[in-house]
């Protein structure tokens, strides 16, 4: 962020900081000594050094509705970006740039004139920036990329839980699928199975959790294949991190994951399984919530069994899916008491042993091999095998291990493959929805990987915003040595700003599968269940515990994800989440300020100001700017040479303010800017003073109408809003 201004003056309006609020807009009322006093909107003044004031437009005062892009605001500082979105999304303009970034402020209210098949015909191939900012926009600036120059682009959506990622991710599903559909009566066509891989994936990968009744608790890349025609050949679903440990330890007022709901209100199913309300299932009644707000499970099974079936998954290894989820839910009832044997344990009672029995039933094994999987250890000596009993602790680790090994082989392996893959696509568009950073009271391992993988995707993201601009100076010739710019201390101060529990971290990161667990479903004598659990390779089945530490995984996951989008053109949506309670119309400024931070948006802010954040091409600024030079209009000055007289005119040509400059290049113009909201303040008096001279001579039919439109004009090309004009 650039250094607040120290050289205010009285009357000049400026933010200052407020504990509740983050900052509130102010008016200098007297400088005395090293402090100011300032007024605040509510009468009030206070005392206020002037490092912690920042400048702020003159016209924010008046009821406008914002900027469309946050580079074109004049003061491009965190409390004039922050109310420029709070001031958009009062109007439900959800959506703002900051340059090629999109933000998307969560509205928590169904807008569905915002995304009907009228709104994607328009974004259909208009140039990026002429509509309002859309997620559509960004979704058809990819495929268009992808269409001409042949190459695969991704859209990185990131944000924290409940800011709106998943529902971003289906906007842009939804519209890939609409530009490059064949449009056929067909249901089983690839874009159907794209965008039914949706609902699939969230009846096994979400829950509702205290922020999100349906929060996401794993992160994907979902790619999309298209052939030479553009149109959709296949598509693949990556996922990431599940959060395993919910599928046998949850709290009130959170669910396990909503297909196990879903199956125990299916009716017929549920019955043939026995199941009956959650209630009745360990792995669902440690919270009593079992329903959502206006959702009804059953008709949620309904939806999901037909995903299934457009997906293309065979009848019966729907089956075998739901008989897998209904074992997982008996094995969870399965409770043990000590046994004779000193550490031993047993099956508790009857009820257990029934569980115990359904469970190997459903999963197709023998129920004593299950038993003796649970209660029992096998340990390689060089002497031989030696069995170990286990305690009722360890047999309830063992299996909740079981439970939660089999569920994660499910979702990954199962549901994740199901869309064909078109083997002869050549360009593909992913769609990264991931977790942004996490910052807690309490930061665990999770929040590590979620950082450490965010960590990795800013750098991909700096790297990428740094080169373009490179790139284009390069091209302008523009003499700008970016390496003084270059500079991540925000970065680390953030990691530096997080602090980890590291107790639980060793245990987290051992991720052990039990070499008898997927022995024992190995044996199984449905194919499908079998098929989870390939035979472990020779090596490992020494140990009783194959160990794999979730971290390393991790990184393999990463660094390869990071390999794909290294070898794409990368565009990036930041999701923002207005408000803690879900509500639409509330705009809670700390929280909100938290997220743009922790979500790059004031980094790229930064980046955005260390170059040339305004740019217009030759003949841009010849229209808007023509009409302050008219004499020079008719005649056959080239679009440069009139760039030229119009900027001589403006004594802009060679403007220079310190390090500051005006530039004048091959075919663009842009302000090099240290102190960018100061030269726009200067550049903004001479241009009035120079409209005025002119409005004087040339005496228009209307100078208010003429002060209107040269307003906007000027507005539009140095974001600079000339305040009482006619005064
Ligand atoms: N563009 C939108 N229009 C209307 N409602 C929205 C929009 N985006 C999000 N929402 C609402 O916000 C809720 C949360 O959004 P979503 O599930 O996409 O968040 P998320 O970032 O994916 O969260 P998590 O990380 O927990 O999965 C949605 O269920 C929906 O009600």
């Amino acid at each position: 962020m650039p250094e607040p201004n120290m050289n205010f003056r009285k009357g000049a309006k400026v933010w200052v900081e407020d504990k509740h609020l983050a900052w509130v807009p102010a008016e200098i009322t007297d400088c005395r000594g090293k402090q100011v006093q300032v007024q605040i909107g509510s009468g009030k003044t206070v005392l206020a050094l002037p490092e912690k004031l920042f400048p702020r437009d003159a016209d924010e005062e008046e009821e406008h509705g914002g900027v469309d892009d946050m580079t074109k605001l004049t003061y491009l500082n965190e409390p004039g970006v922050l109310y420029n979105l709070q001031r958009r999304y009062a109007l439900n303009d959800i959506y703002t740039y900051t340059g090629s970034i999109l933000i998307a402020v969560n509205p928590f209210t169904k807008l569905p004139h915002l995304y009907n098949v009228h709104m994607m015909e328009q974004y259909k191939g208009a140039p990026f920036g002429e509509l309002s900012p859309h997620v559509f926009a960004v979704a058809d600036v990819s495929y268009r990329a992808m269409m001409n120059e042949g190459r695969s682009q991704s859209i990185l959506v990131s944000g924290e839980s409940g800011a709106g990622k998943t529902e971003t991710t289906k906007l842009i599903m939804q519209y890939l699928t609409f530009v490059g559909g064949r449009a056929a009566g067909d249901d089983r066509t690839v874009e159907q199975q794209v965008l039914e891989s949706n609902p699939l994936l969230e009846a096994f990968g979400n829950a509702r959790t205290v922020r999100n009744d349906n929060s996401s608790r794993f992160g994907k890349f979902v790619e999309i294949q298209f052939d030479a025609n553009g149109r959709i050949s296949g598509a693949a679903v990556r996922t990431y991190l599940l959060e395993r440990s919910r599928v046998v330890q949850i709290t009130d007022p959170e669910r396990n994951y909503h297909c196990f709901y879903q199956l125990c209100a299916s009716g017929k199913d549920a019955e043939k399984y026995k199941l009956g309300h959650p209630s009745h299932f360990h792995y669902l009644n440690q919270s009593k919530t079992y329903d959502l707000e206006g959702v009804s499970n059953a008709e949620e099974y309904m939806k999901t069994r037909r995903a299934m079936d457009i997906v293309g998954i065979s009848h019966e290894e729907q089956e075998a899916i739901f008989r897998t989820l209904a074992a997982i839910l008996h094995l969870g009832n399965v409770e043990f008491s000590p046994g004779r044997e000193h550490d031993s344990s047993v099956v508790k009672d009857q009820k257990s042993t029934f569980h115990m029995q359904m469970a190997a039933d459903l999963f197709r094994c023998d129920v004593n091999l299950l038993l003796a999987t649970l209660y029992t250890r096998t340990i390689q000596t060089r002497e031989g095998s030696i069995v170990k009993a286990l305690d009722c602790n360890a047999a309830v680790a063992s299996r909740d291990a079981l439970a939660k090994t089999v569920y994660a082989r499910l979702l990954v392996d199962k549901i994740n493959i199901s869309v064909g893959q078109d083997p002869n696509s050549h360009v593909q568009i992913g769609v990264l929805d991931i977790y942004g950073f996490e910052c807690f009271k309490h930061n665990s391992f999770e929040q590590f990987c979620i950082n450490f993988a965010n960590e990795k995707l800013q750098q991909h993201f700096n790297e990428h915003v740094f080169k373009m601009e490179q790139d284009e100076y390069k091209k302008e010739e523009i003499n700008w040595s970016y390496i003084e710019f270059i500079d991540n201390q925000d970065v680390l101060d953030l990691i530096e700003k997080v602090t980890y529990q590291t107790d639980s971290f060793l245990d987290k990161n051992r991720d052990y599968v039990v070499v008898e667990h997927c022995n024992l479903l190995a044996s199984s004598k449905c194919p499908f269940v079998a098929g989870l659990f390939p035979s472990p390779p020779e090596e490992s089945s020494r140990s009783s515990y194959k160990f794999s530490s979730v971290a390393t995984r991790f990184k393999q996951q990463l660094q390869a994800l990071m390999e794909t989008l290294n070898s794409t053109e990368p565009h990036y949506i930041r999701c923002v989440k207005p408000n803690s309670s879900n509500r639409p119309q509330k705009f809670e400024n700390l929280s909100i300020l938290h997220q743009l931070r922790c979500g790059g948006v004031l980094e790229a802010v930064r980046i955005s100001l260390a170059g040339y954040p305004t740019r217009r091409t030759y003949s841009e600024f010849v229209d808007r700017f023509g009409l302050l030079a008219p004499e020079f209009m008719d005649t056959s000055y080239d679009e440069k040479r009139l760039t030229e007289k119009i900027l001589q005119k403006l004594n802009l040509q060679n403007f220079q303010l310190g390090r500051t400059k005006v530039f004048l290049r091959a075919g663009q113009i842009g302000v090099l800017d240290s102190r960018r909201a100061e030269v726009l303040d200067m550049a903004a008096k001479r241009i009035q003073h120079r409209l005025r001279t002119f409005i004087a001579h040339r005496k228009f039919i209307s100078a208010r109408v003429a002060a209107i439109a040269l307003q906007a004009y000027c507005r539009g090309f140095l974001g600079v809003w000339i305040p009482n004009f006619l005064t």
